[in-house]
């Protein structure tokens, strides 16, 4: 199940900014007296690309709850439901509040709550006094099948992925990292295999080794790669299997010398030029199934993240926040 938000609608003109990281675009609204009570309608209308703003998700803006934190980042896909966590969009949270001076710039740091928990960021400026990068401690991953969550009876073949010597992470009483990896079936063929990892939301990482062995209608046009492959078919397929009862966002990926590189599927708003969570998941499988050291660059679509699973078992992502414009909207 996936959460629609249950806003009754706003009417008037309302200021926003259209914010991305990595070309993951999110138009935020400035929500600290919480009277932003947007509906389904609205947010999709907000997102629509031909119709209205356009963009990935909506950002509210509001005051956080938990003691400690700055504010309360509120994100919702494009498609009206809730998402416990973006990674794009809490560096664009950050950019948000320091550029206004809501949060002091010269403090470099502050803690952002999400859906998911409170999420630490230091920043750094650029010369014309504007965030320019951030540093989110996304936490620890998540591998536990029944809290991703993952539904093992639904696939046709489910195994757990050990890696011994990883992280300090309590599994089957042992001192482990361990993740389940599915094996499932696309209609028509062939099965795909995928890592099950919460970063607050949930992700299903497919690591390709051989693009030549996929069968060629899975590919649009040209060489056999993870350019060419159909992320929308395949992607979309995936994202609503029972295997996955929150649903997921999909990762396909495969490692190399320069790096990871990945496309995703977003839950909620089919794909996009990156994912925050999605780069963090697809390091954190890559890892654990020996692909990749703990720290690696993520190529996306959009460009470059900084990926460290670091020895608290807690992933740090670093990467670009950038404003594109600002406006009023008639809702
Ligand atoms: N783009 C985001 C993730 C946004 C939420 C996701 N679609 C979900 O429903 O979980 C990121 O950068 O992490």
């Amino acid at each position: 199940m996936t959460m629609e938000i249950t806003g009754a609608g706003v009417a008037g003109r309302y200021p926003f900014a259209k914010l991305h990281g990595l070309g993951n675009d999110f138009v935020f609204f400035d929500d600290r007296d919480e009277t932003m009570d947007v509906s389904v309608d609205q947010v999709k209308r907000l997102c629509d690309r031909r119709f209205g703003i356009g963009a990935d998700g909506v950002i509210l803006v509001r005051p956080a709850r938990l003691e400690g934190c700055d504010g309360l980042m509120y994100y919702i896909n494009a498609d009206g439901t809730l998402a416990q966590m973006c990674g794009n969009g809490v560096r664009c949270f950050a950019k948000y509040v320091v550029d206004r001076g809501i949060v002091d710039a010269a403090r470099g740091s502050l803690t952002v709550e999400t859906l998911a928990g409170p999420r630490a960021i230091r920043f750094t400026m650029d010369e014309a006094g504007r965030l320019a990068t951030a540093q989110v401690d996304m936490g620890a991953p998540v591998l536990e099948a029944a809290e991703v969550p993952l539904n093992a009876a639904a696939a046709d073949e489910a195994a757990t992925v050990v890696a011994e010597d990883r992280a300090a992470r309590p599994c089957d009483g042992q001192t482990r990292s361990c993740a389940t990896t599915l094996t499932l079936a696309y209609p028509g063929g062939p099965s795909f295999a995928f890592v099950g990892v919460s970063m607050g939301n949930p992700h299903a990482v497919c690591l390709i080794d051989d693009w030549e062995a996929l069968p060629a209608h899975l590919f649009k046009g040209g060489e056999k790669s993870l350019e060419t492959f159909d992320v929308d078919a395949v992607g979309a397929y995936f994202e609503s299997h029972p295997a996955f009862p929150e649903k997921t966002n999909v990762e396909f990926a495969c490692v190399d010398d320069s790096g990871i590189a990945m496309r995703v599927f977003e839950r909620g708003c089919g794909e996009t030029m990156a994912c925050g969570t999605g780069a963090c998941a697809t390091l954190v499988a890559a890892a654990l199934t020996e692909r990749s050291e703990r720290e690696n660059d993520v190529h996306l679509r959009g460009g470059t993240l900084h990926i460290l699973w670091d020895e608290t078992d807690h992933v740090i992502m670093t990467g670009p926040a950038e404003e594109a414009f600002i406006g009023e909207v008639e809702l």
